[in-house]
């Protein structure tokens, strides 16, 4: 408890921004890391950095399960260092629990695209993604979507990613974290958020359909 006999504030140490591929978590967090002058990890460009290869040809050669341990391990590193924002793959929510390794001091937040500007980017963006190239790409978004989106519901805060810029959504994170460092006590300040209690325990969210 603190000096006012409130419990303590929970001082947010880390970002991690989860969404679909292409809903702008590398040039979002960036622009976040940019703003609040923290370190910025890019998984996929640190894993292709560290193997040698692309993602793409991580999981043709390796499998996914493979590529999926090296998110992991990274995760495990990210715990460890404060004033980062975490842009994983978009697939790095297929193991929920390492919102939990990132712990309480991270704040998780959702970049909601739809699959219309989802088929779109993927259409635009020079990127060679492993998924990149799919004869129906709508069906395809829609299927990982229908495992992803449950979990992507479990952010701490949900944005809406589209028909705005990249900086303007890094300065509505931006405001967010500053405020909440400055408060006693973590609330919610979007209106858009994923429809769970915040202050429930990770582990009960967790399981929509319990
Ligand atoms: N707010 C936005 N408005 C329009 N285009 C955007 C926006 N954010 C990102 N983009 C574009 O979408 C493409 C994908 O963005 P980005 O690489 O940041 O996505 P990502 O979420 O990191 O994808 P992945 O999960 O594959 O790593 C890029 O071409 C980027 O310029
Ligand atoms: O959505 C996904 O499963 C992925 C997204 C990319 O960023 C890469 O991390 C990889 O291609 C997997
Ligand atoms: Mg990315």
């Amino acid at each position: 408890m603190s000096e006012t006999g409130l419990p303590p504030a929970l001082v947010i140490e880390r970002v991690v921004l989860l969404g679909y591929m292409t809903s702008g978590k590398s040039t979002v967090g960036q622009a976040l890391a940019r703003r609040l002058e923290w370190g910025f990890l890019d998984f996929d460009v640190e894993i292709e950095q560290r193997e040698g290869r692309t993602v793409k040809e991580i999981i043709a050669t390796d499998g996914e399960d493979v590529f999926r341990r090296m998110e992991a391990a990274l995760t495990d590193e990210a715990a460890a260092r404060p004033g980062l924002v975490l842009a994983p793959g978009g697939g790095w929510i297929l193991r929920p629990e390492q919102l939990d390794v990132l712990g309480a001091t991270t704040l998780s937040a959702w970049l909601r695209v739809s699959v219309d500007e989802t088929v779109r980017r993927l259409r635009a963006d020079t990127i060679d993604r492993p998924f990149r190239g799919h004869p129906d790409p709508r069906a395809m978004i829609a299927r990982m979507l229908a495992e992803r989106d449950p979990l992507y519901r479990l952010a701490d805060v949900s944005i809406p990613a589209e028909g705005r810029t990249p900086e303007a959504i890094a300065f509505e994170l931006e405001t967010i974290i500053r405020t909440r460092r400055e408060v006693l006590i973590p609330f919610p300040l979007v209106d858009e958020r994923a429809p769970h209690d915040p202050n429930e325990p990770r582990e009960r969210r967790r399981s929509p359909s319990a």
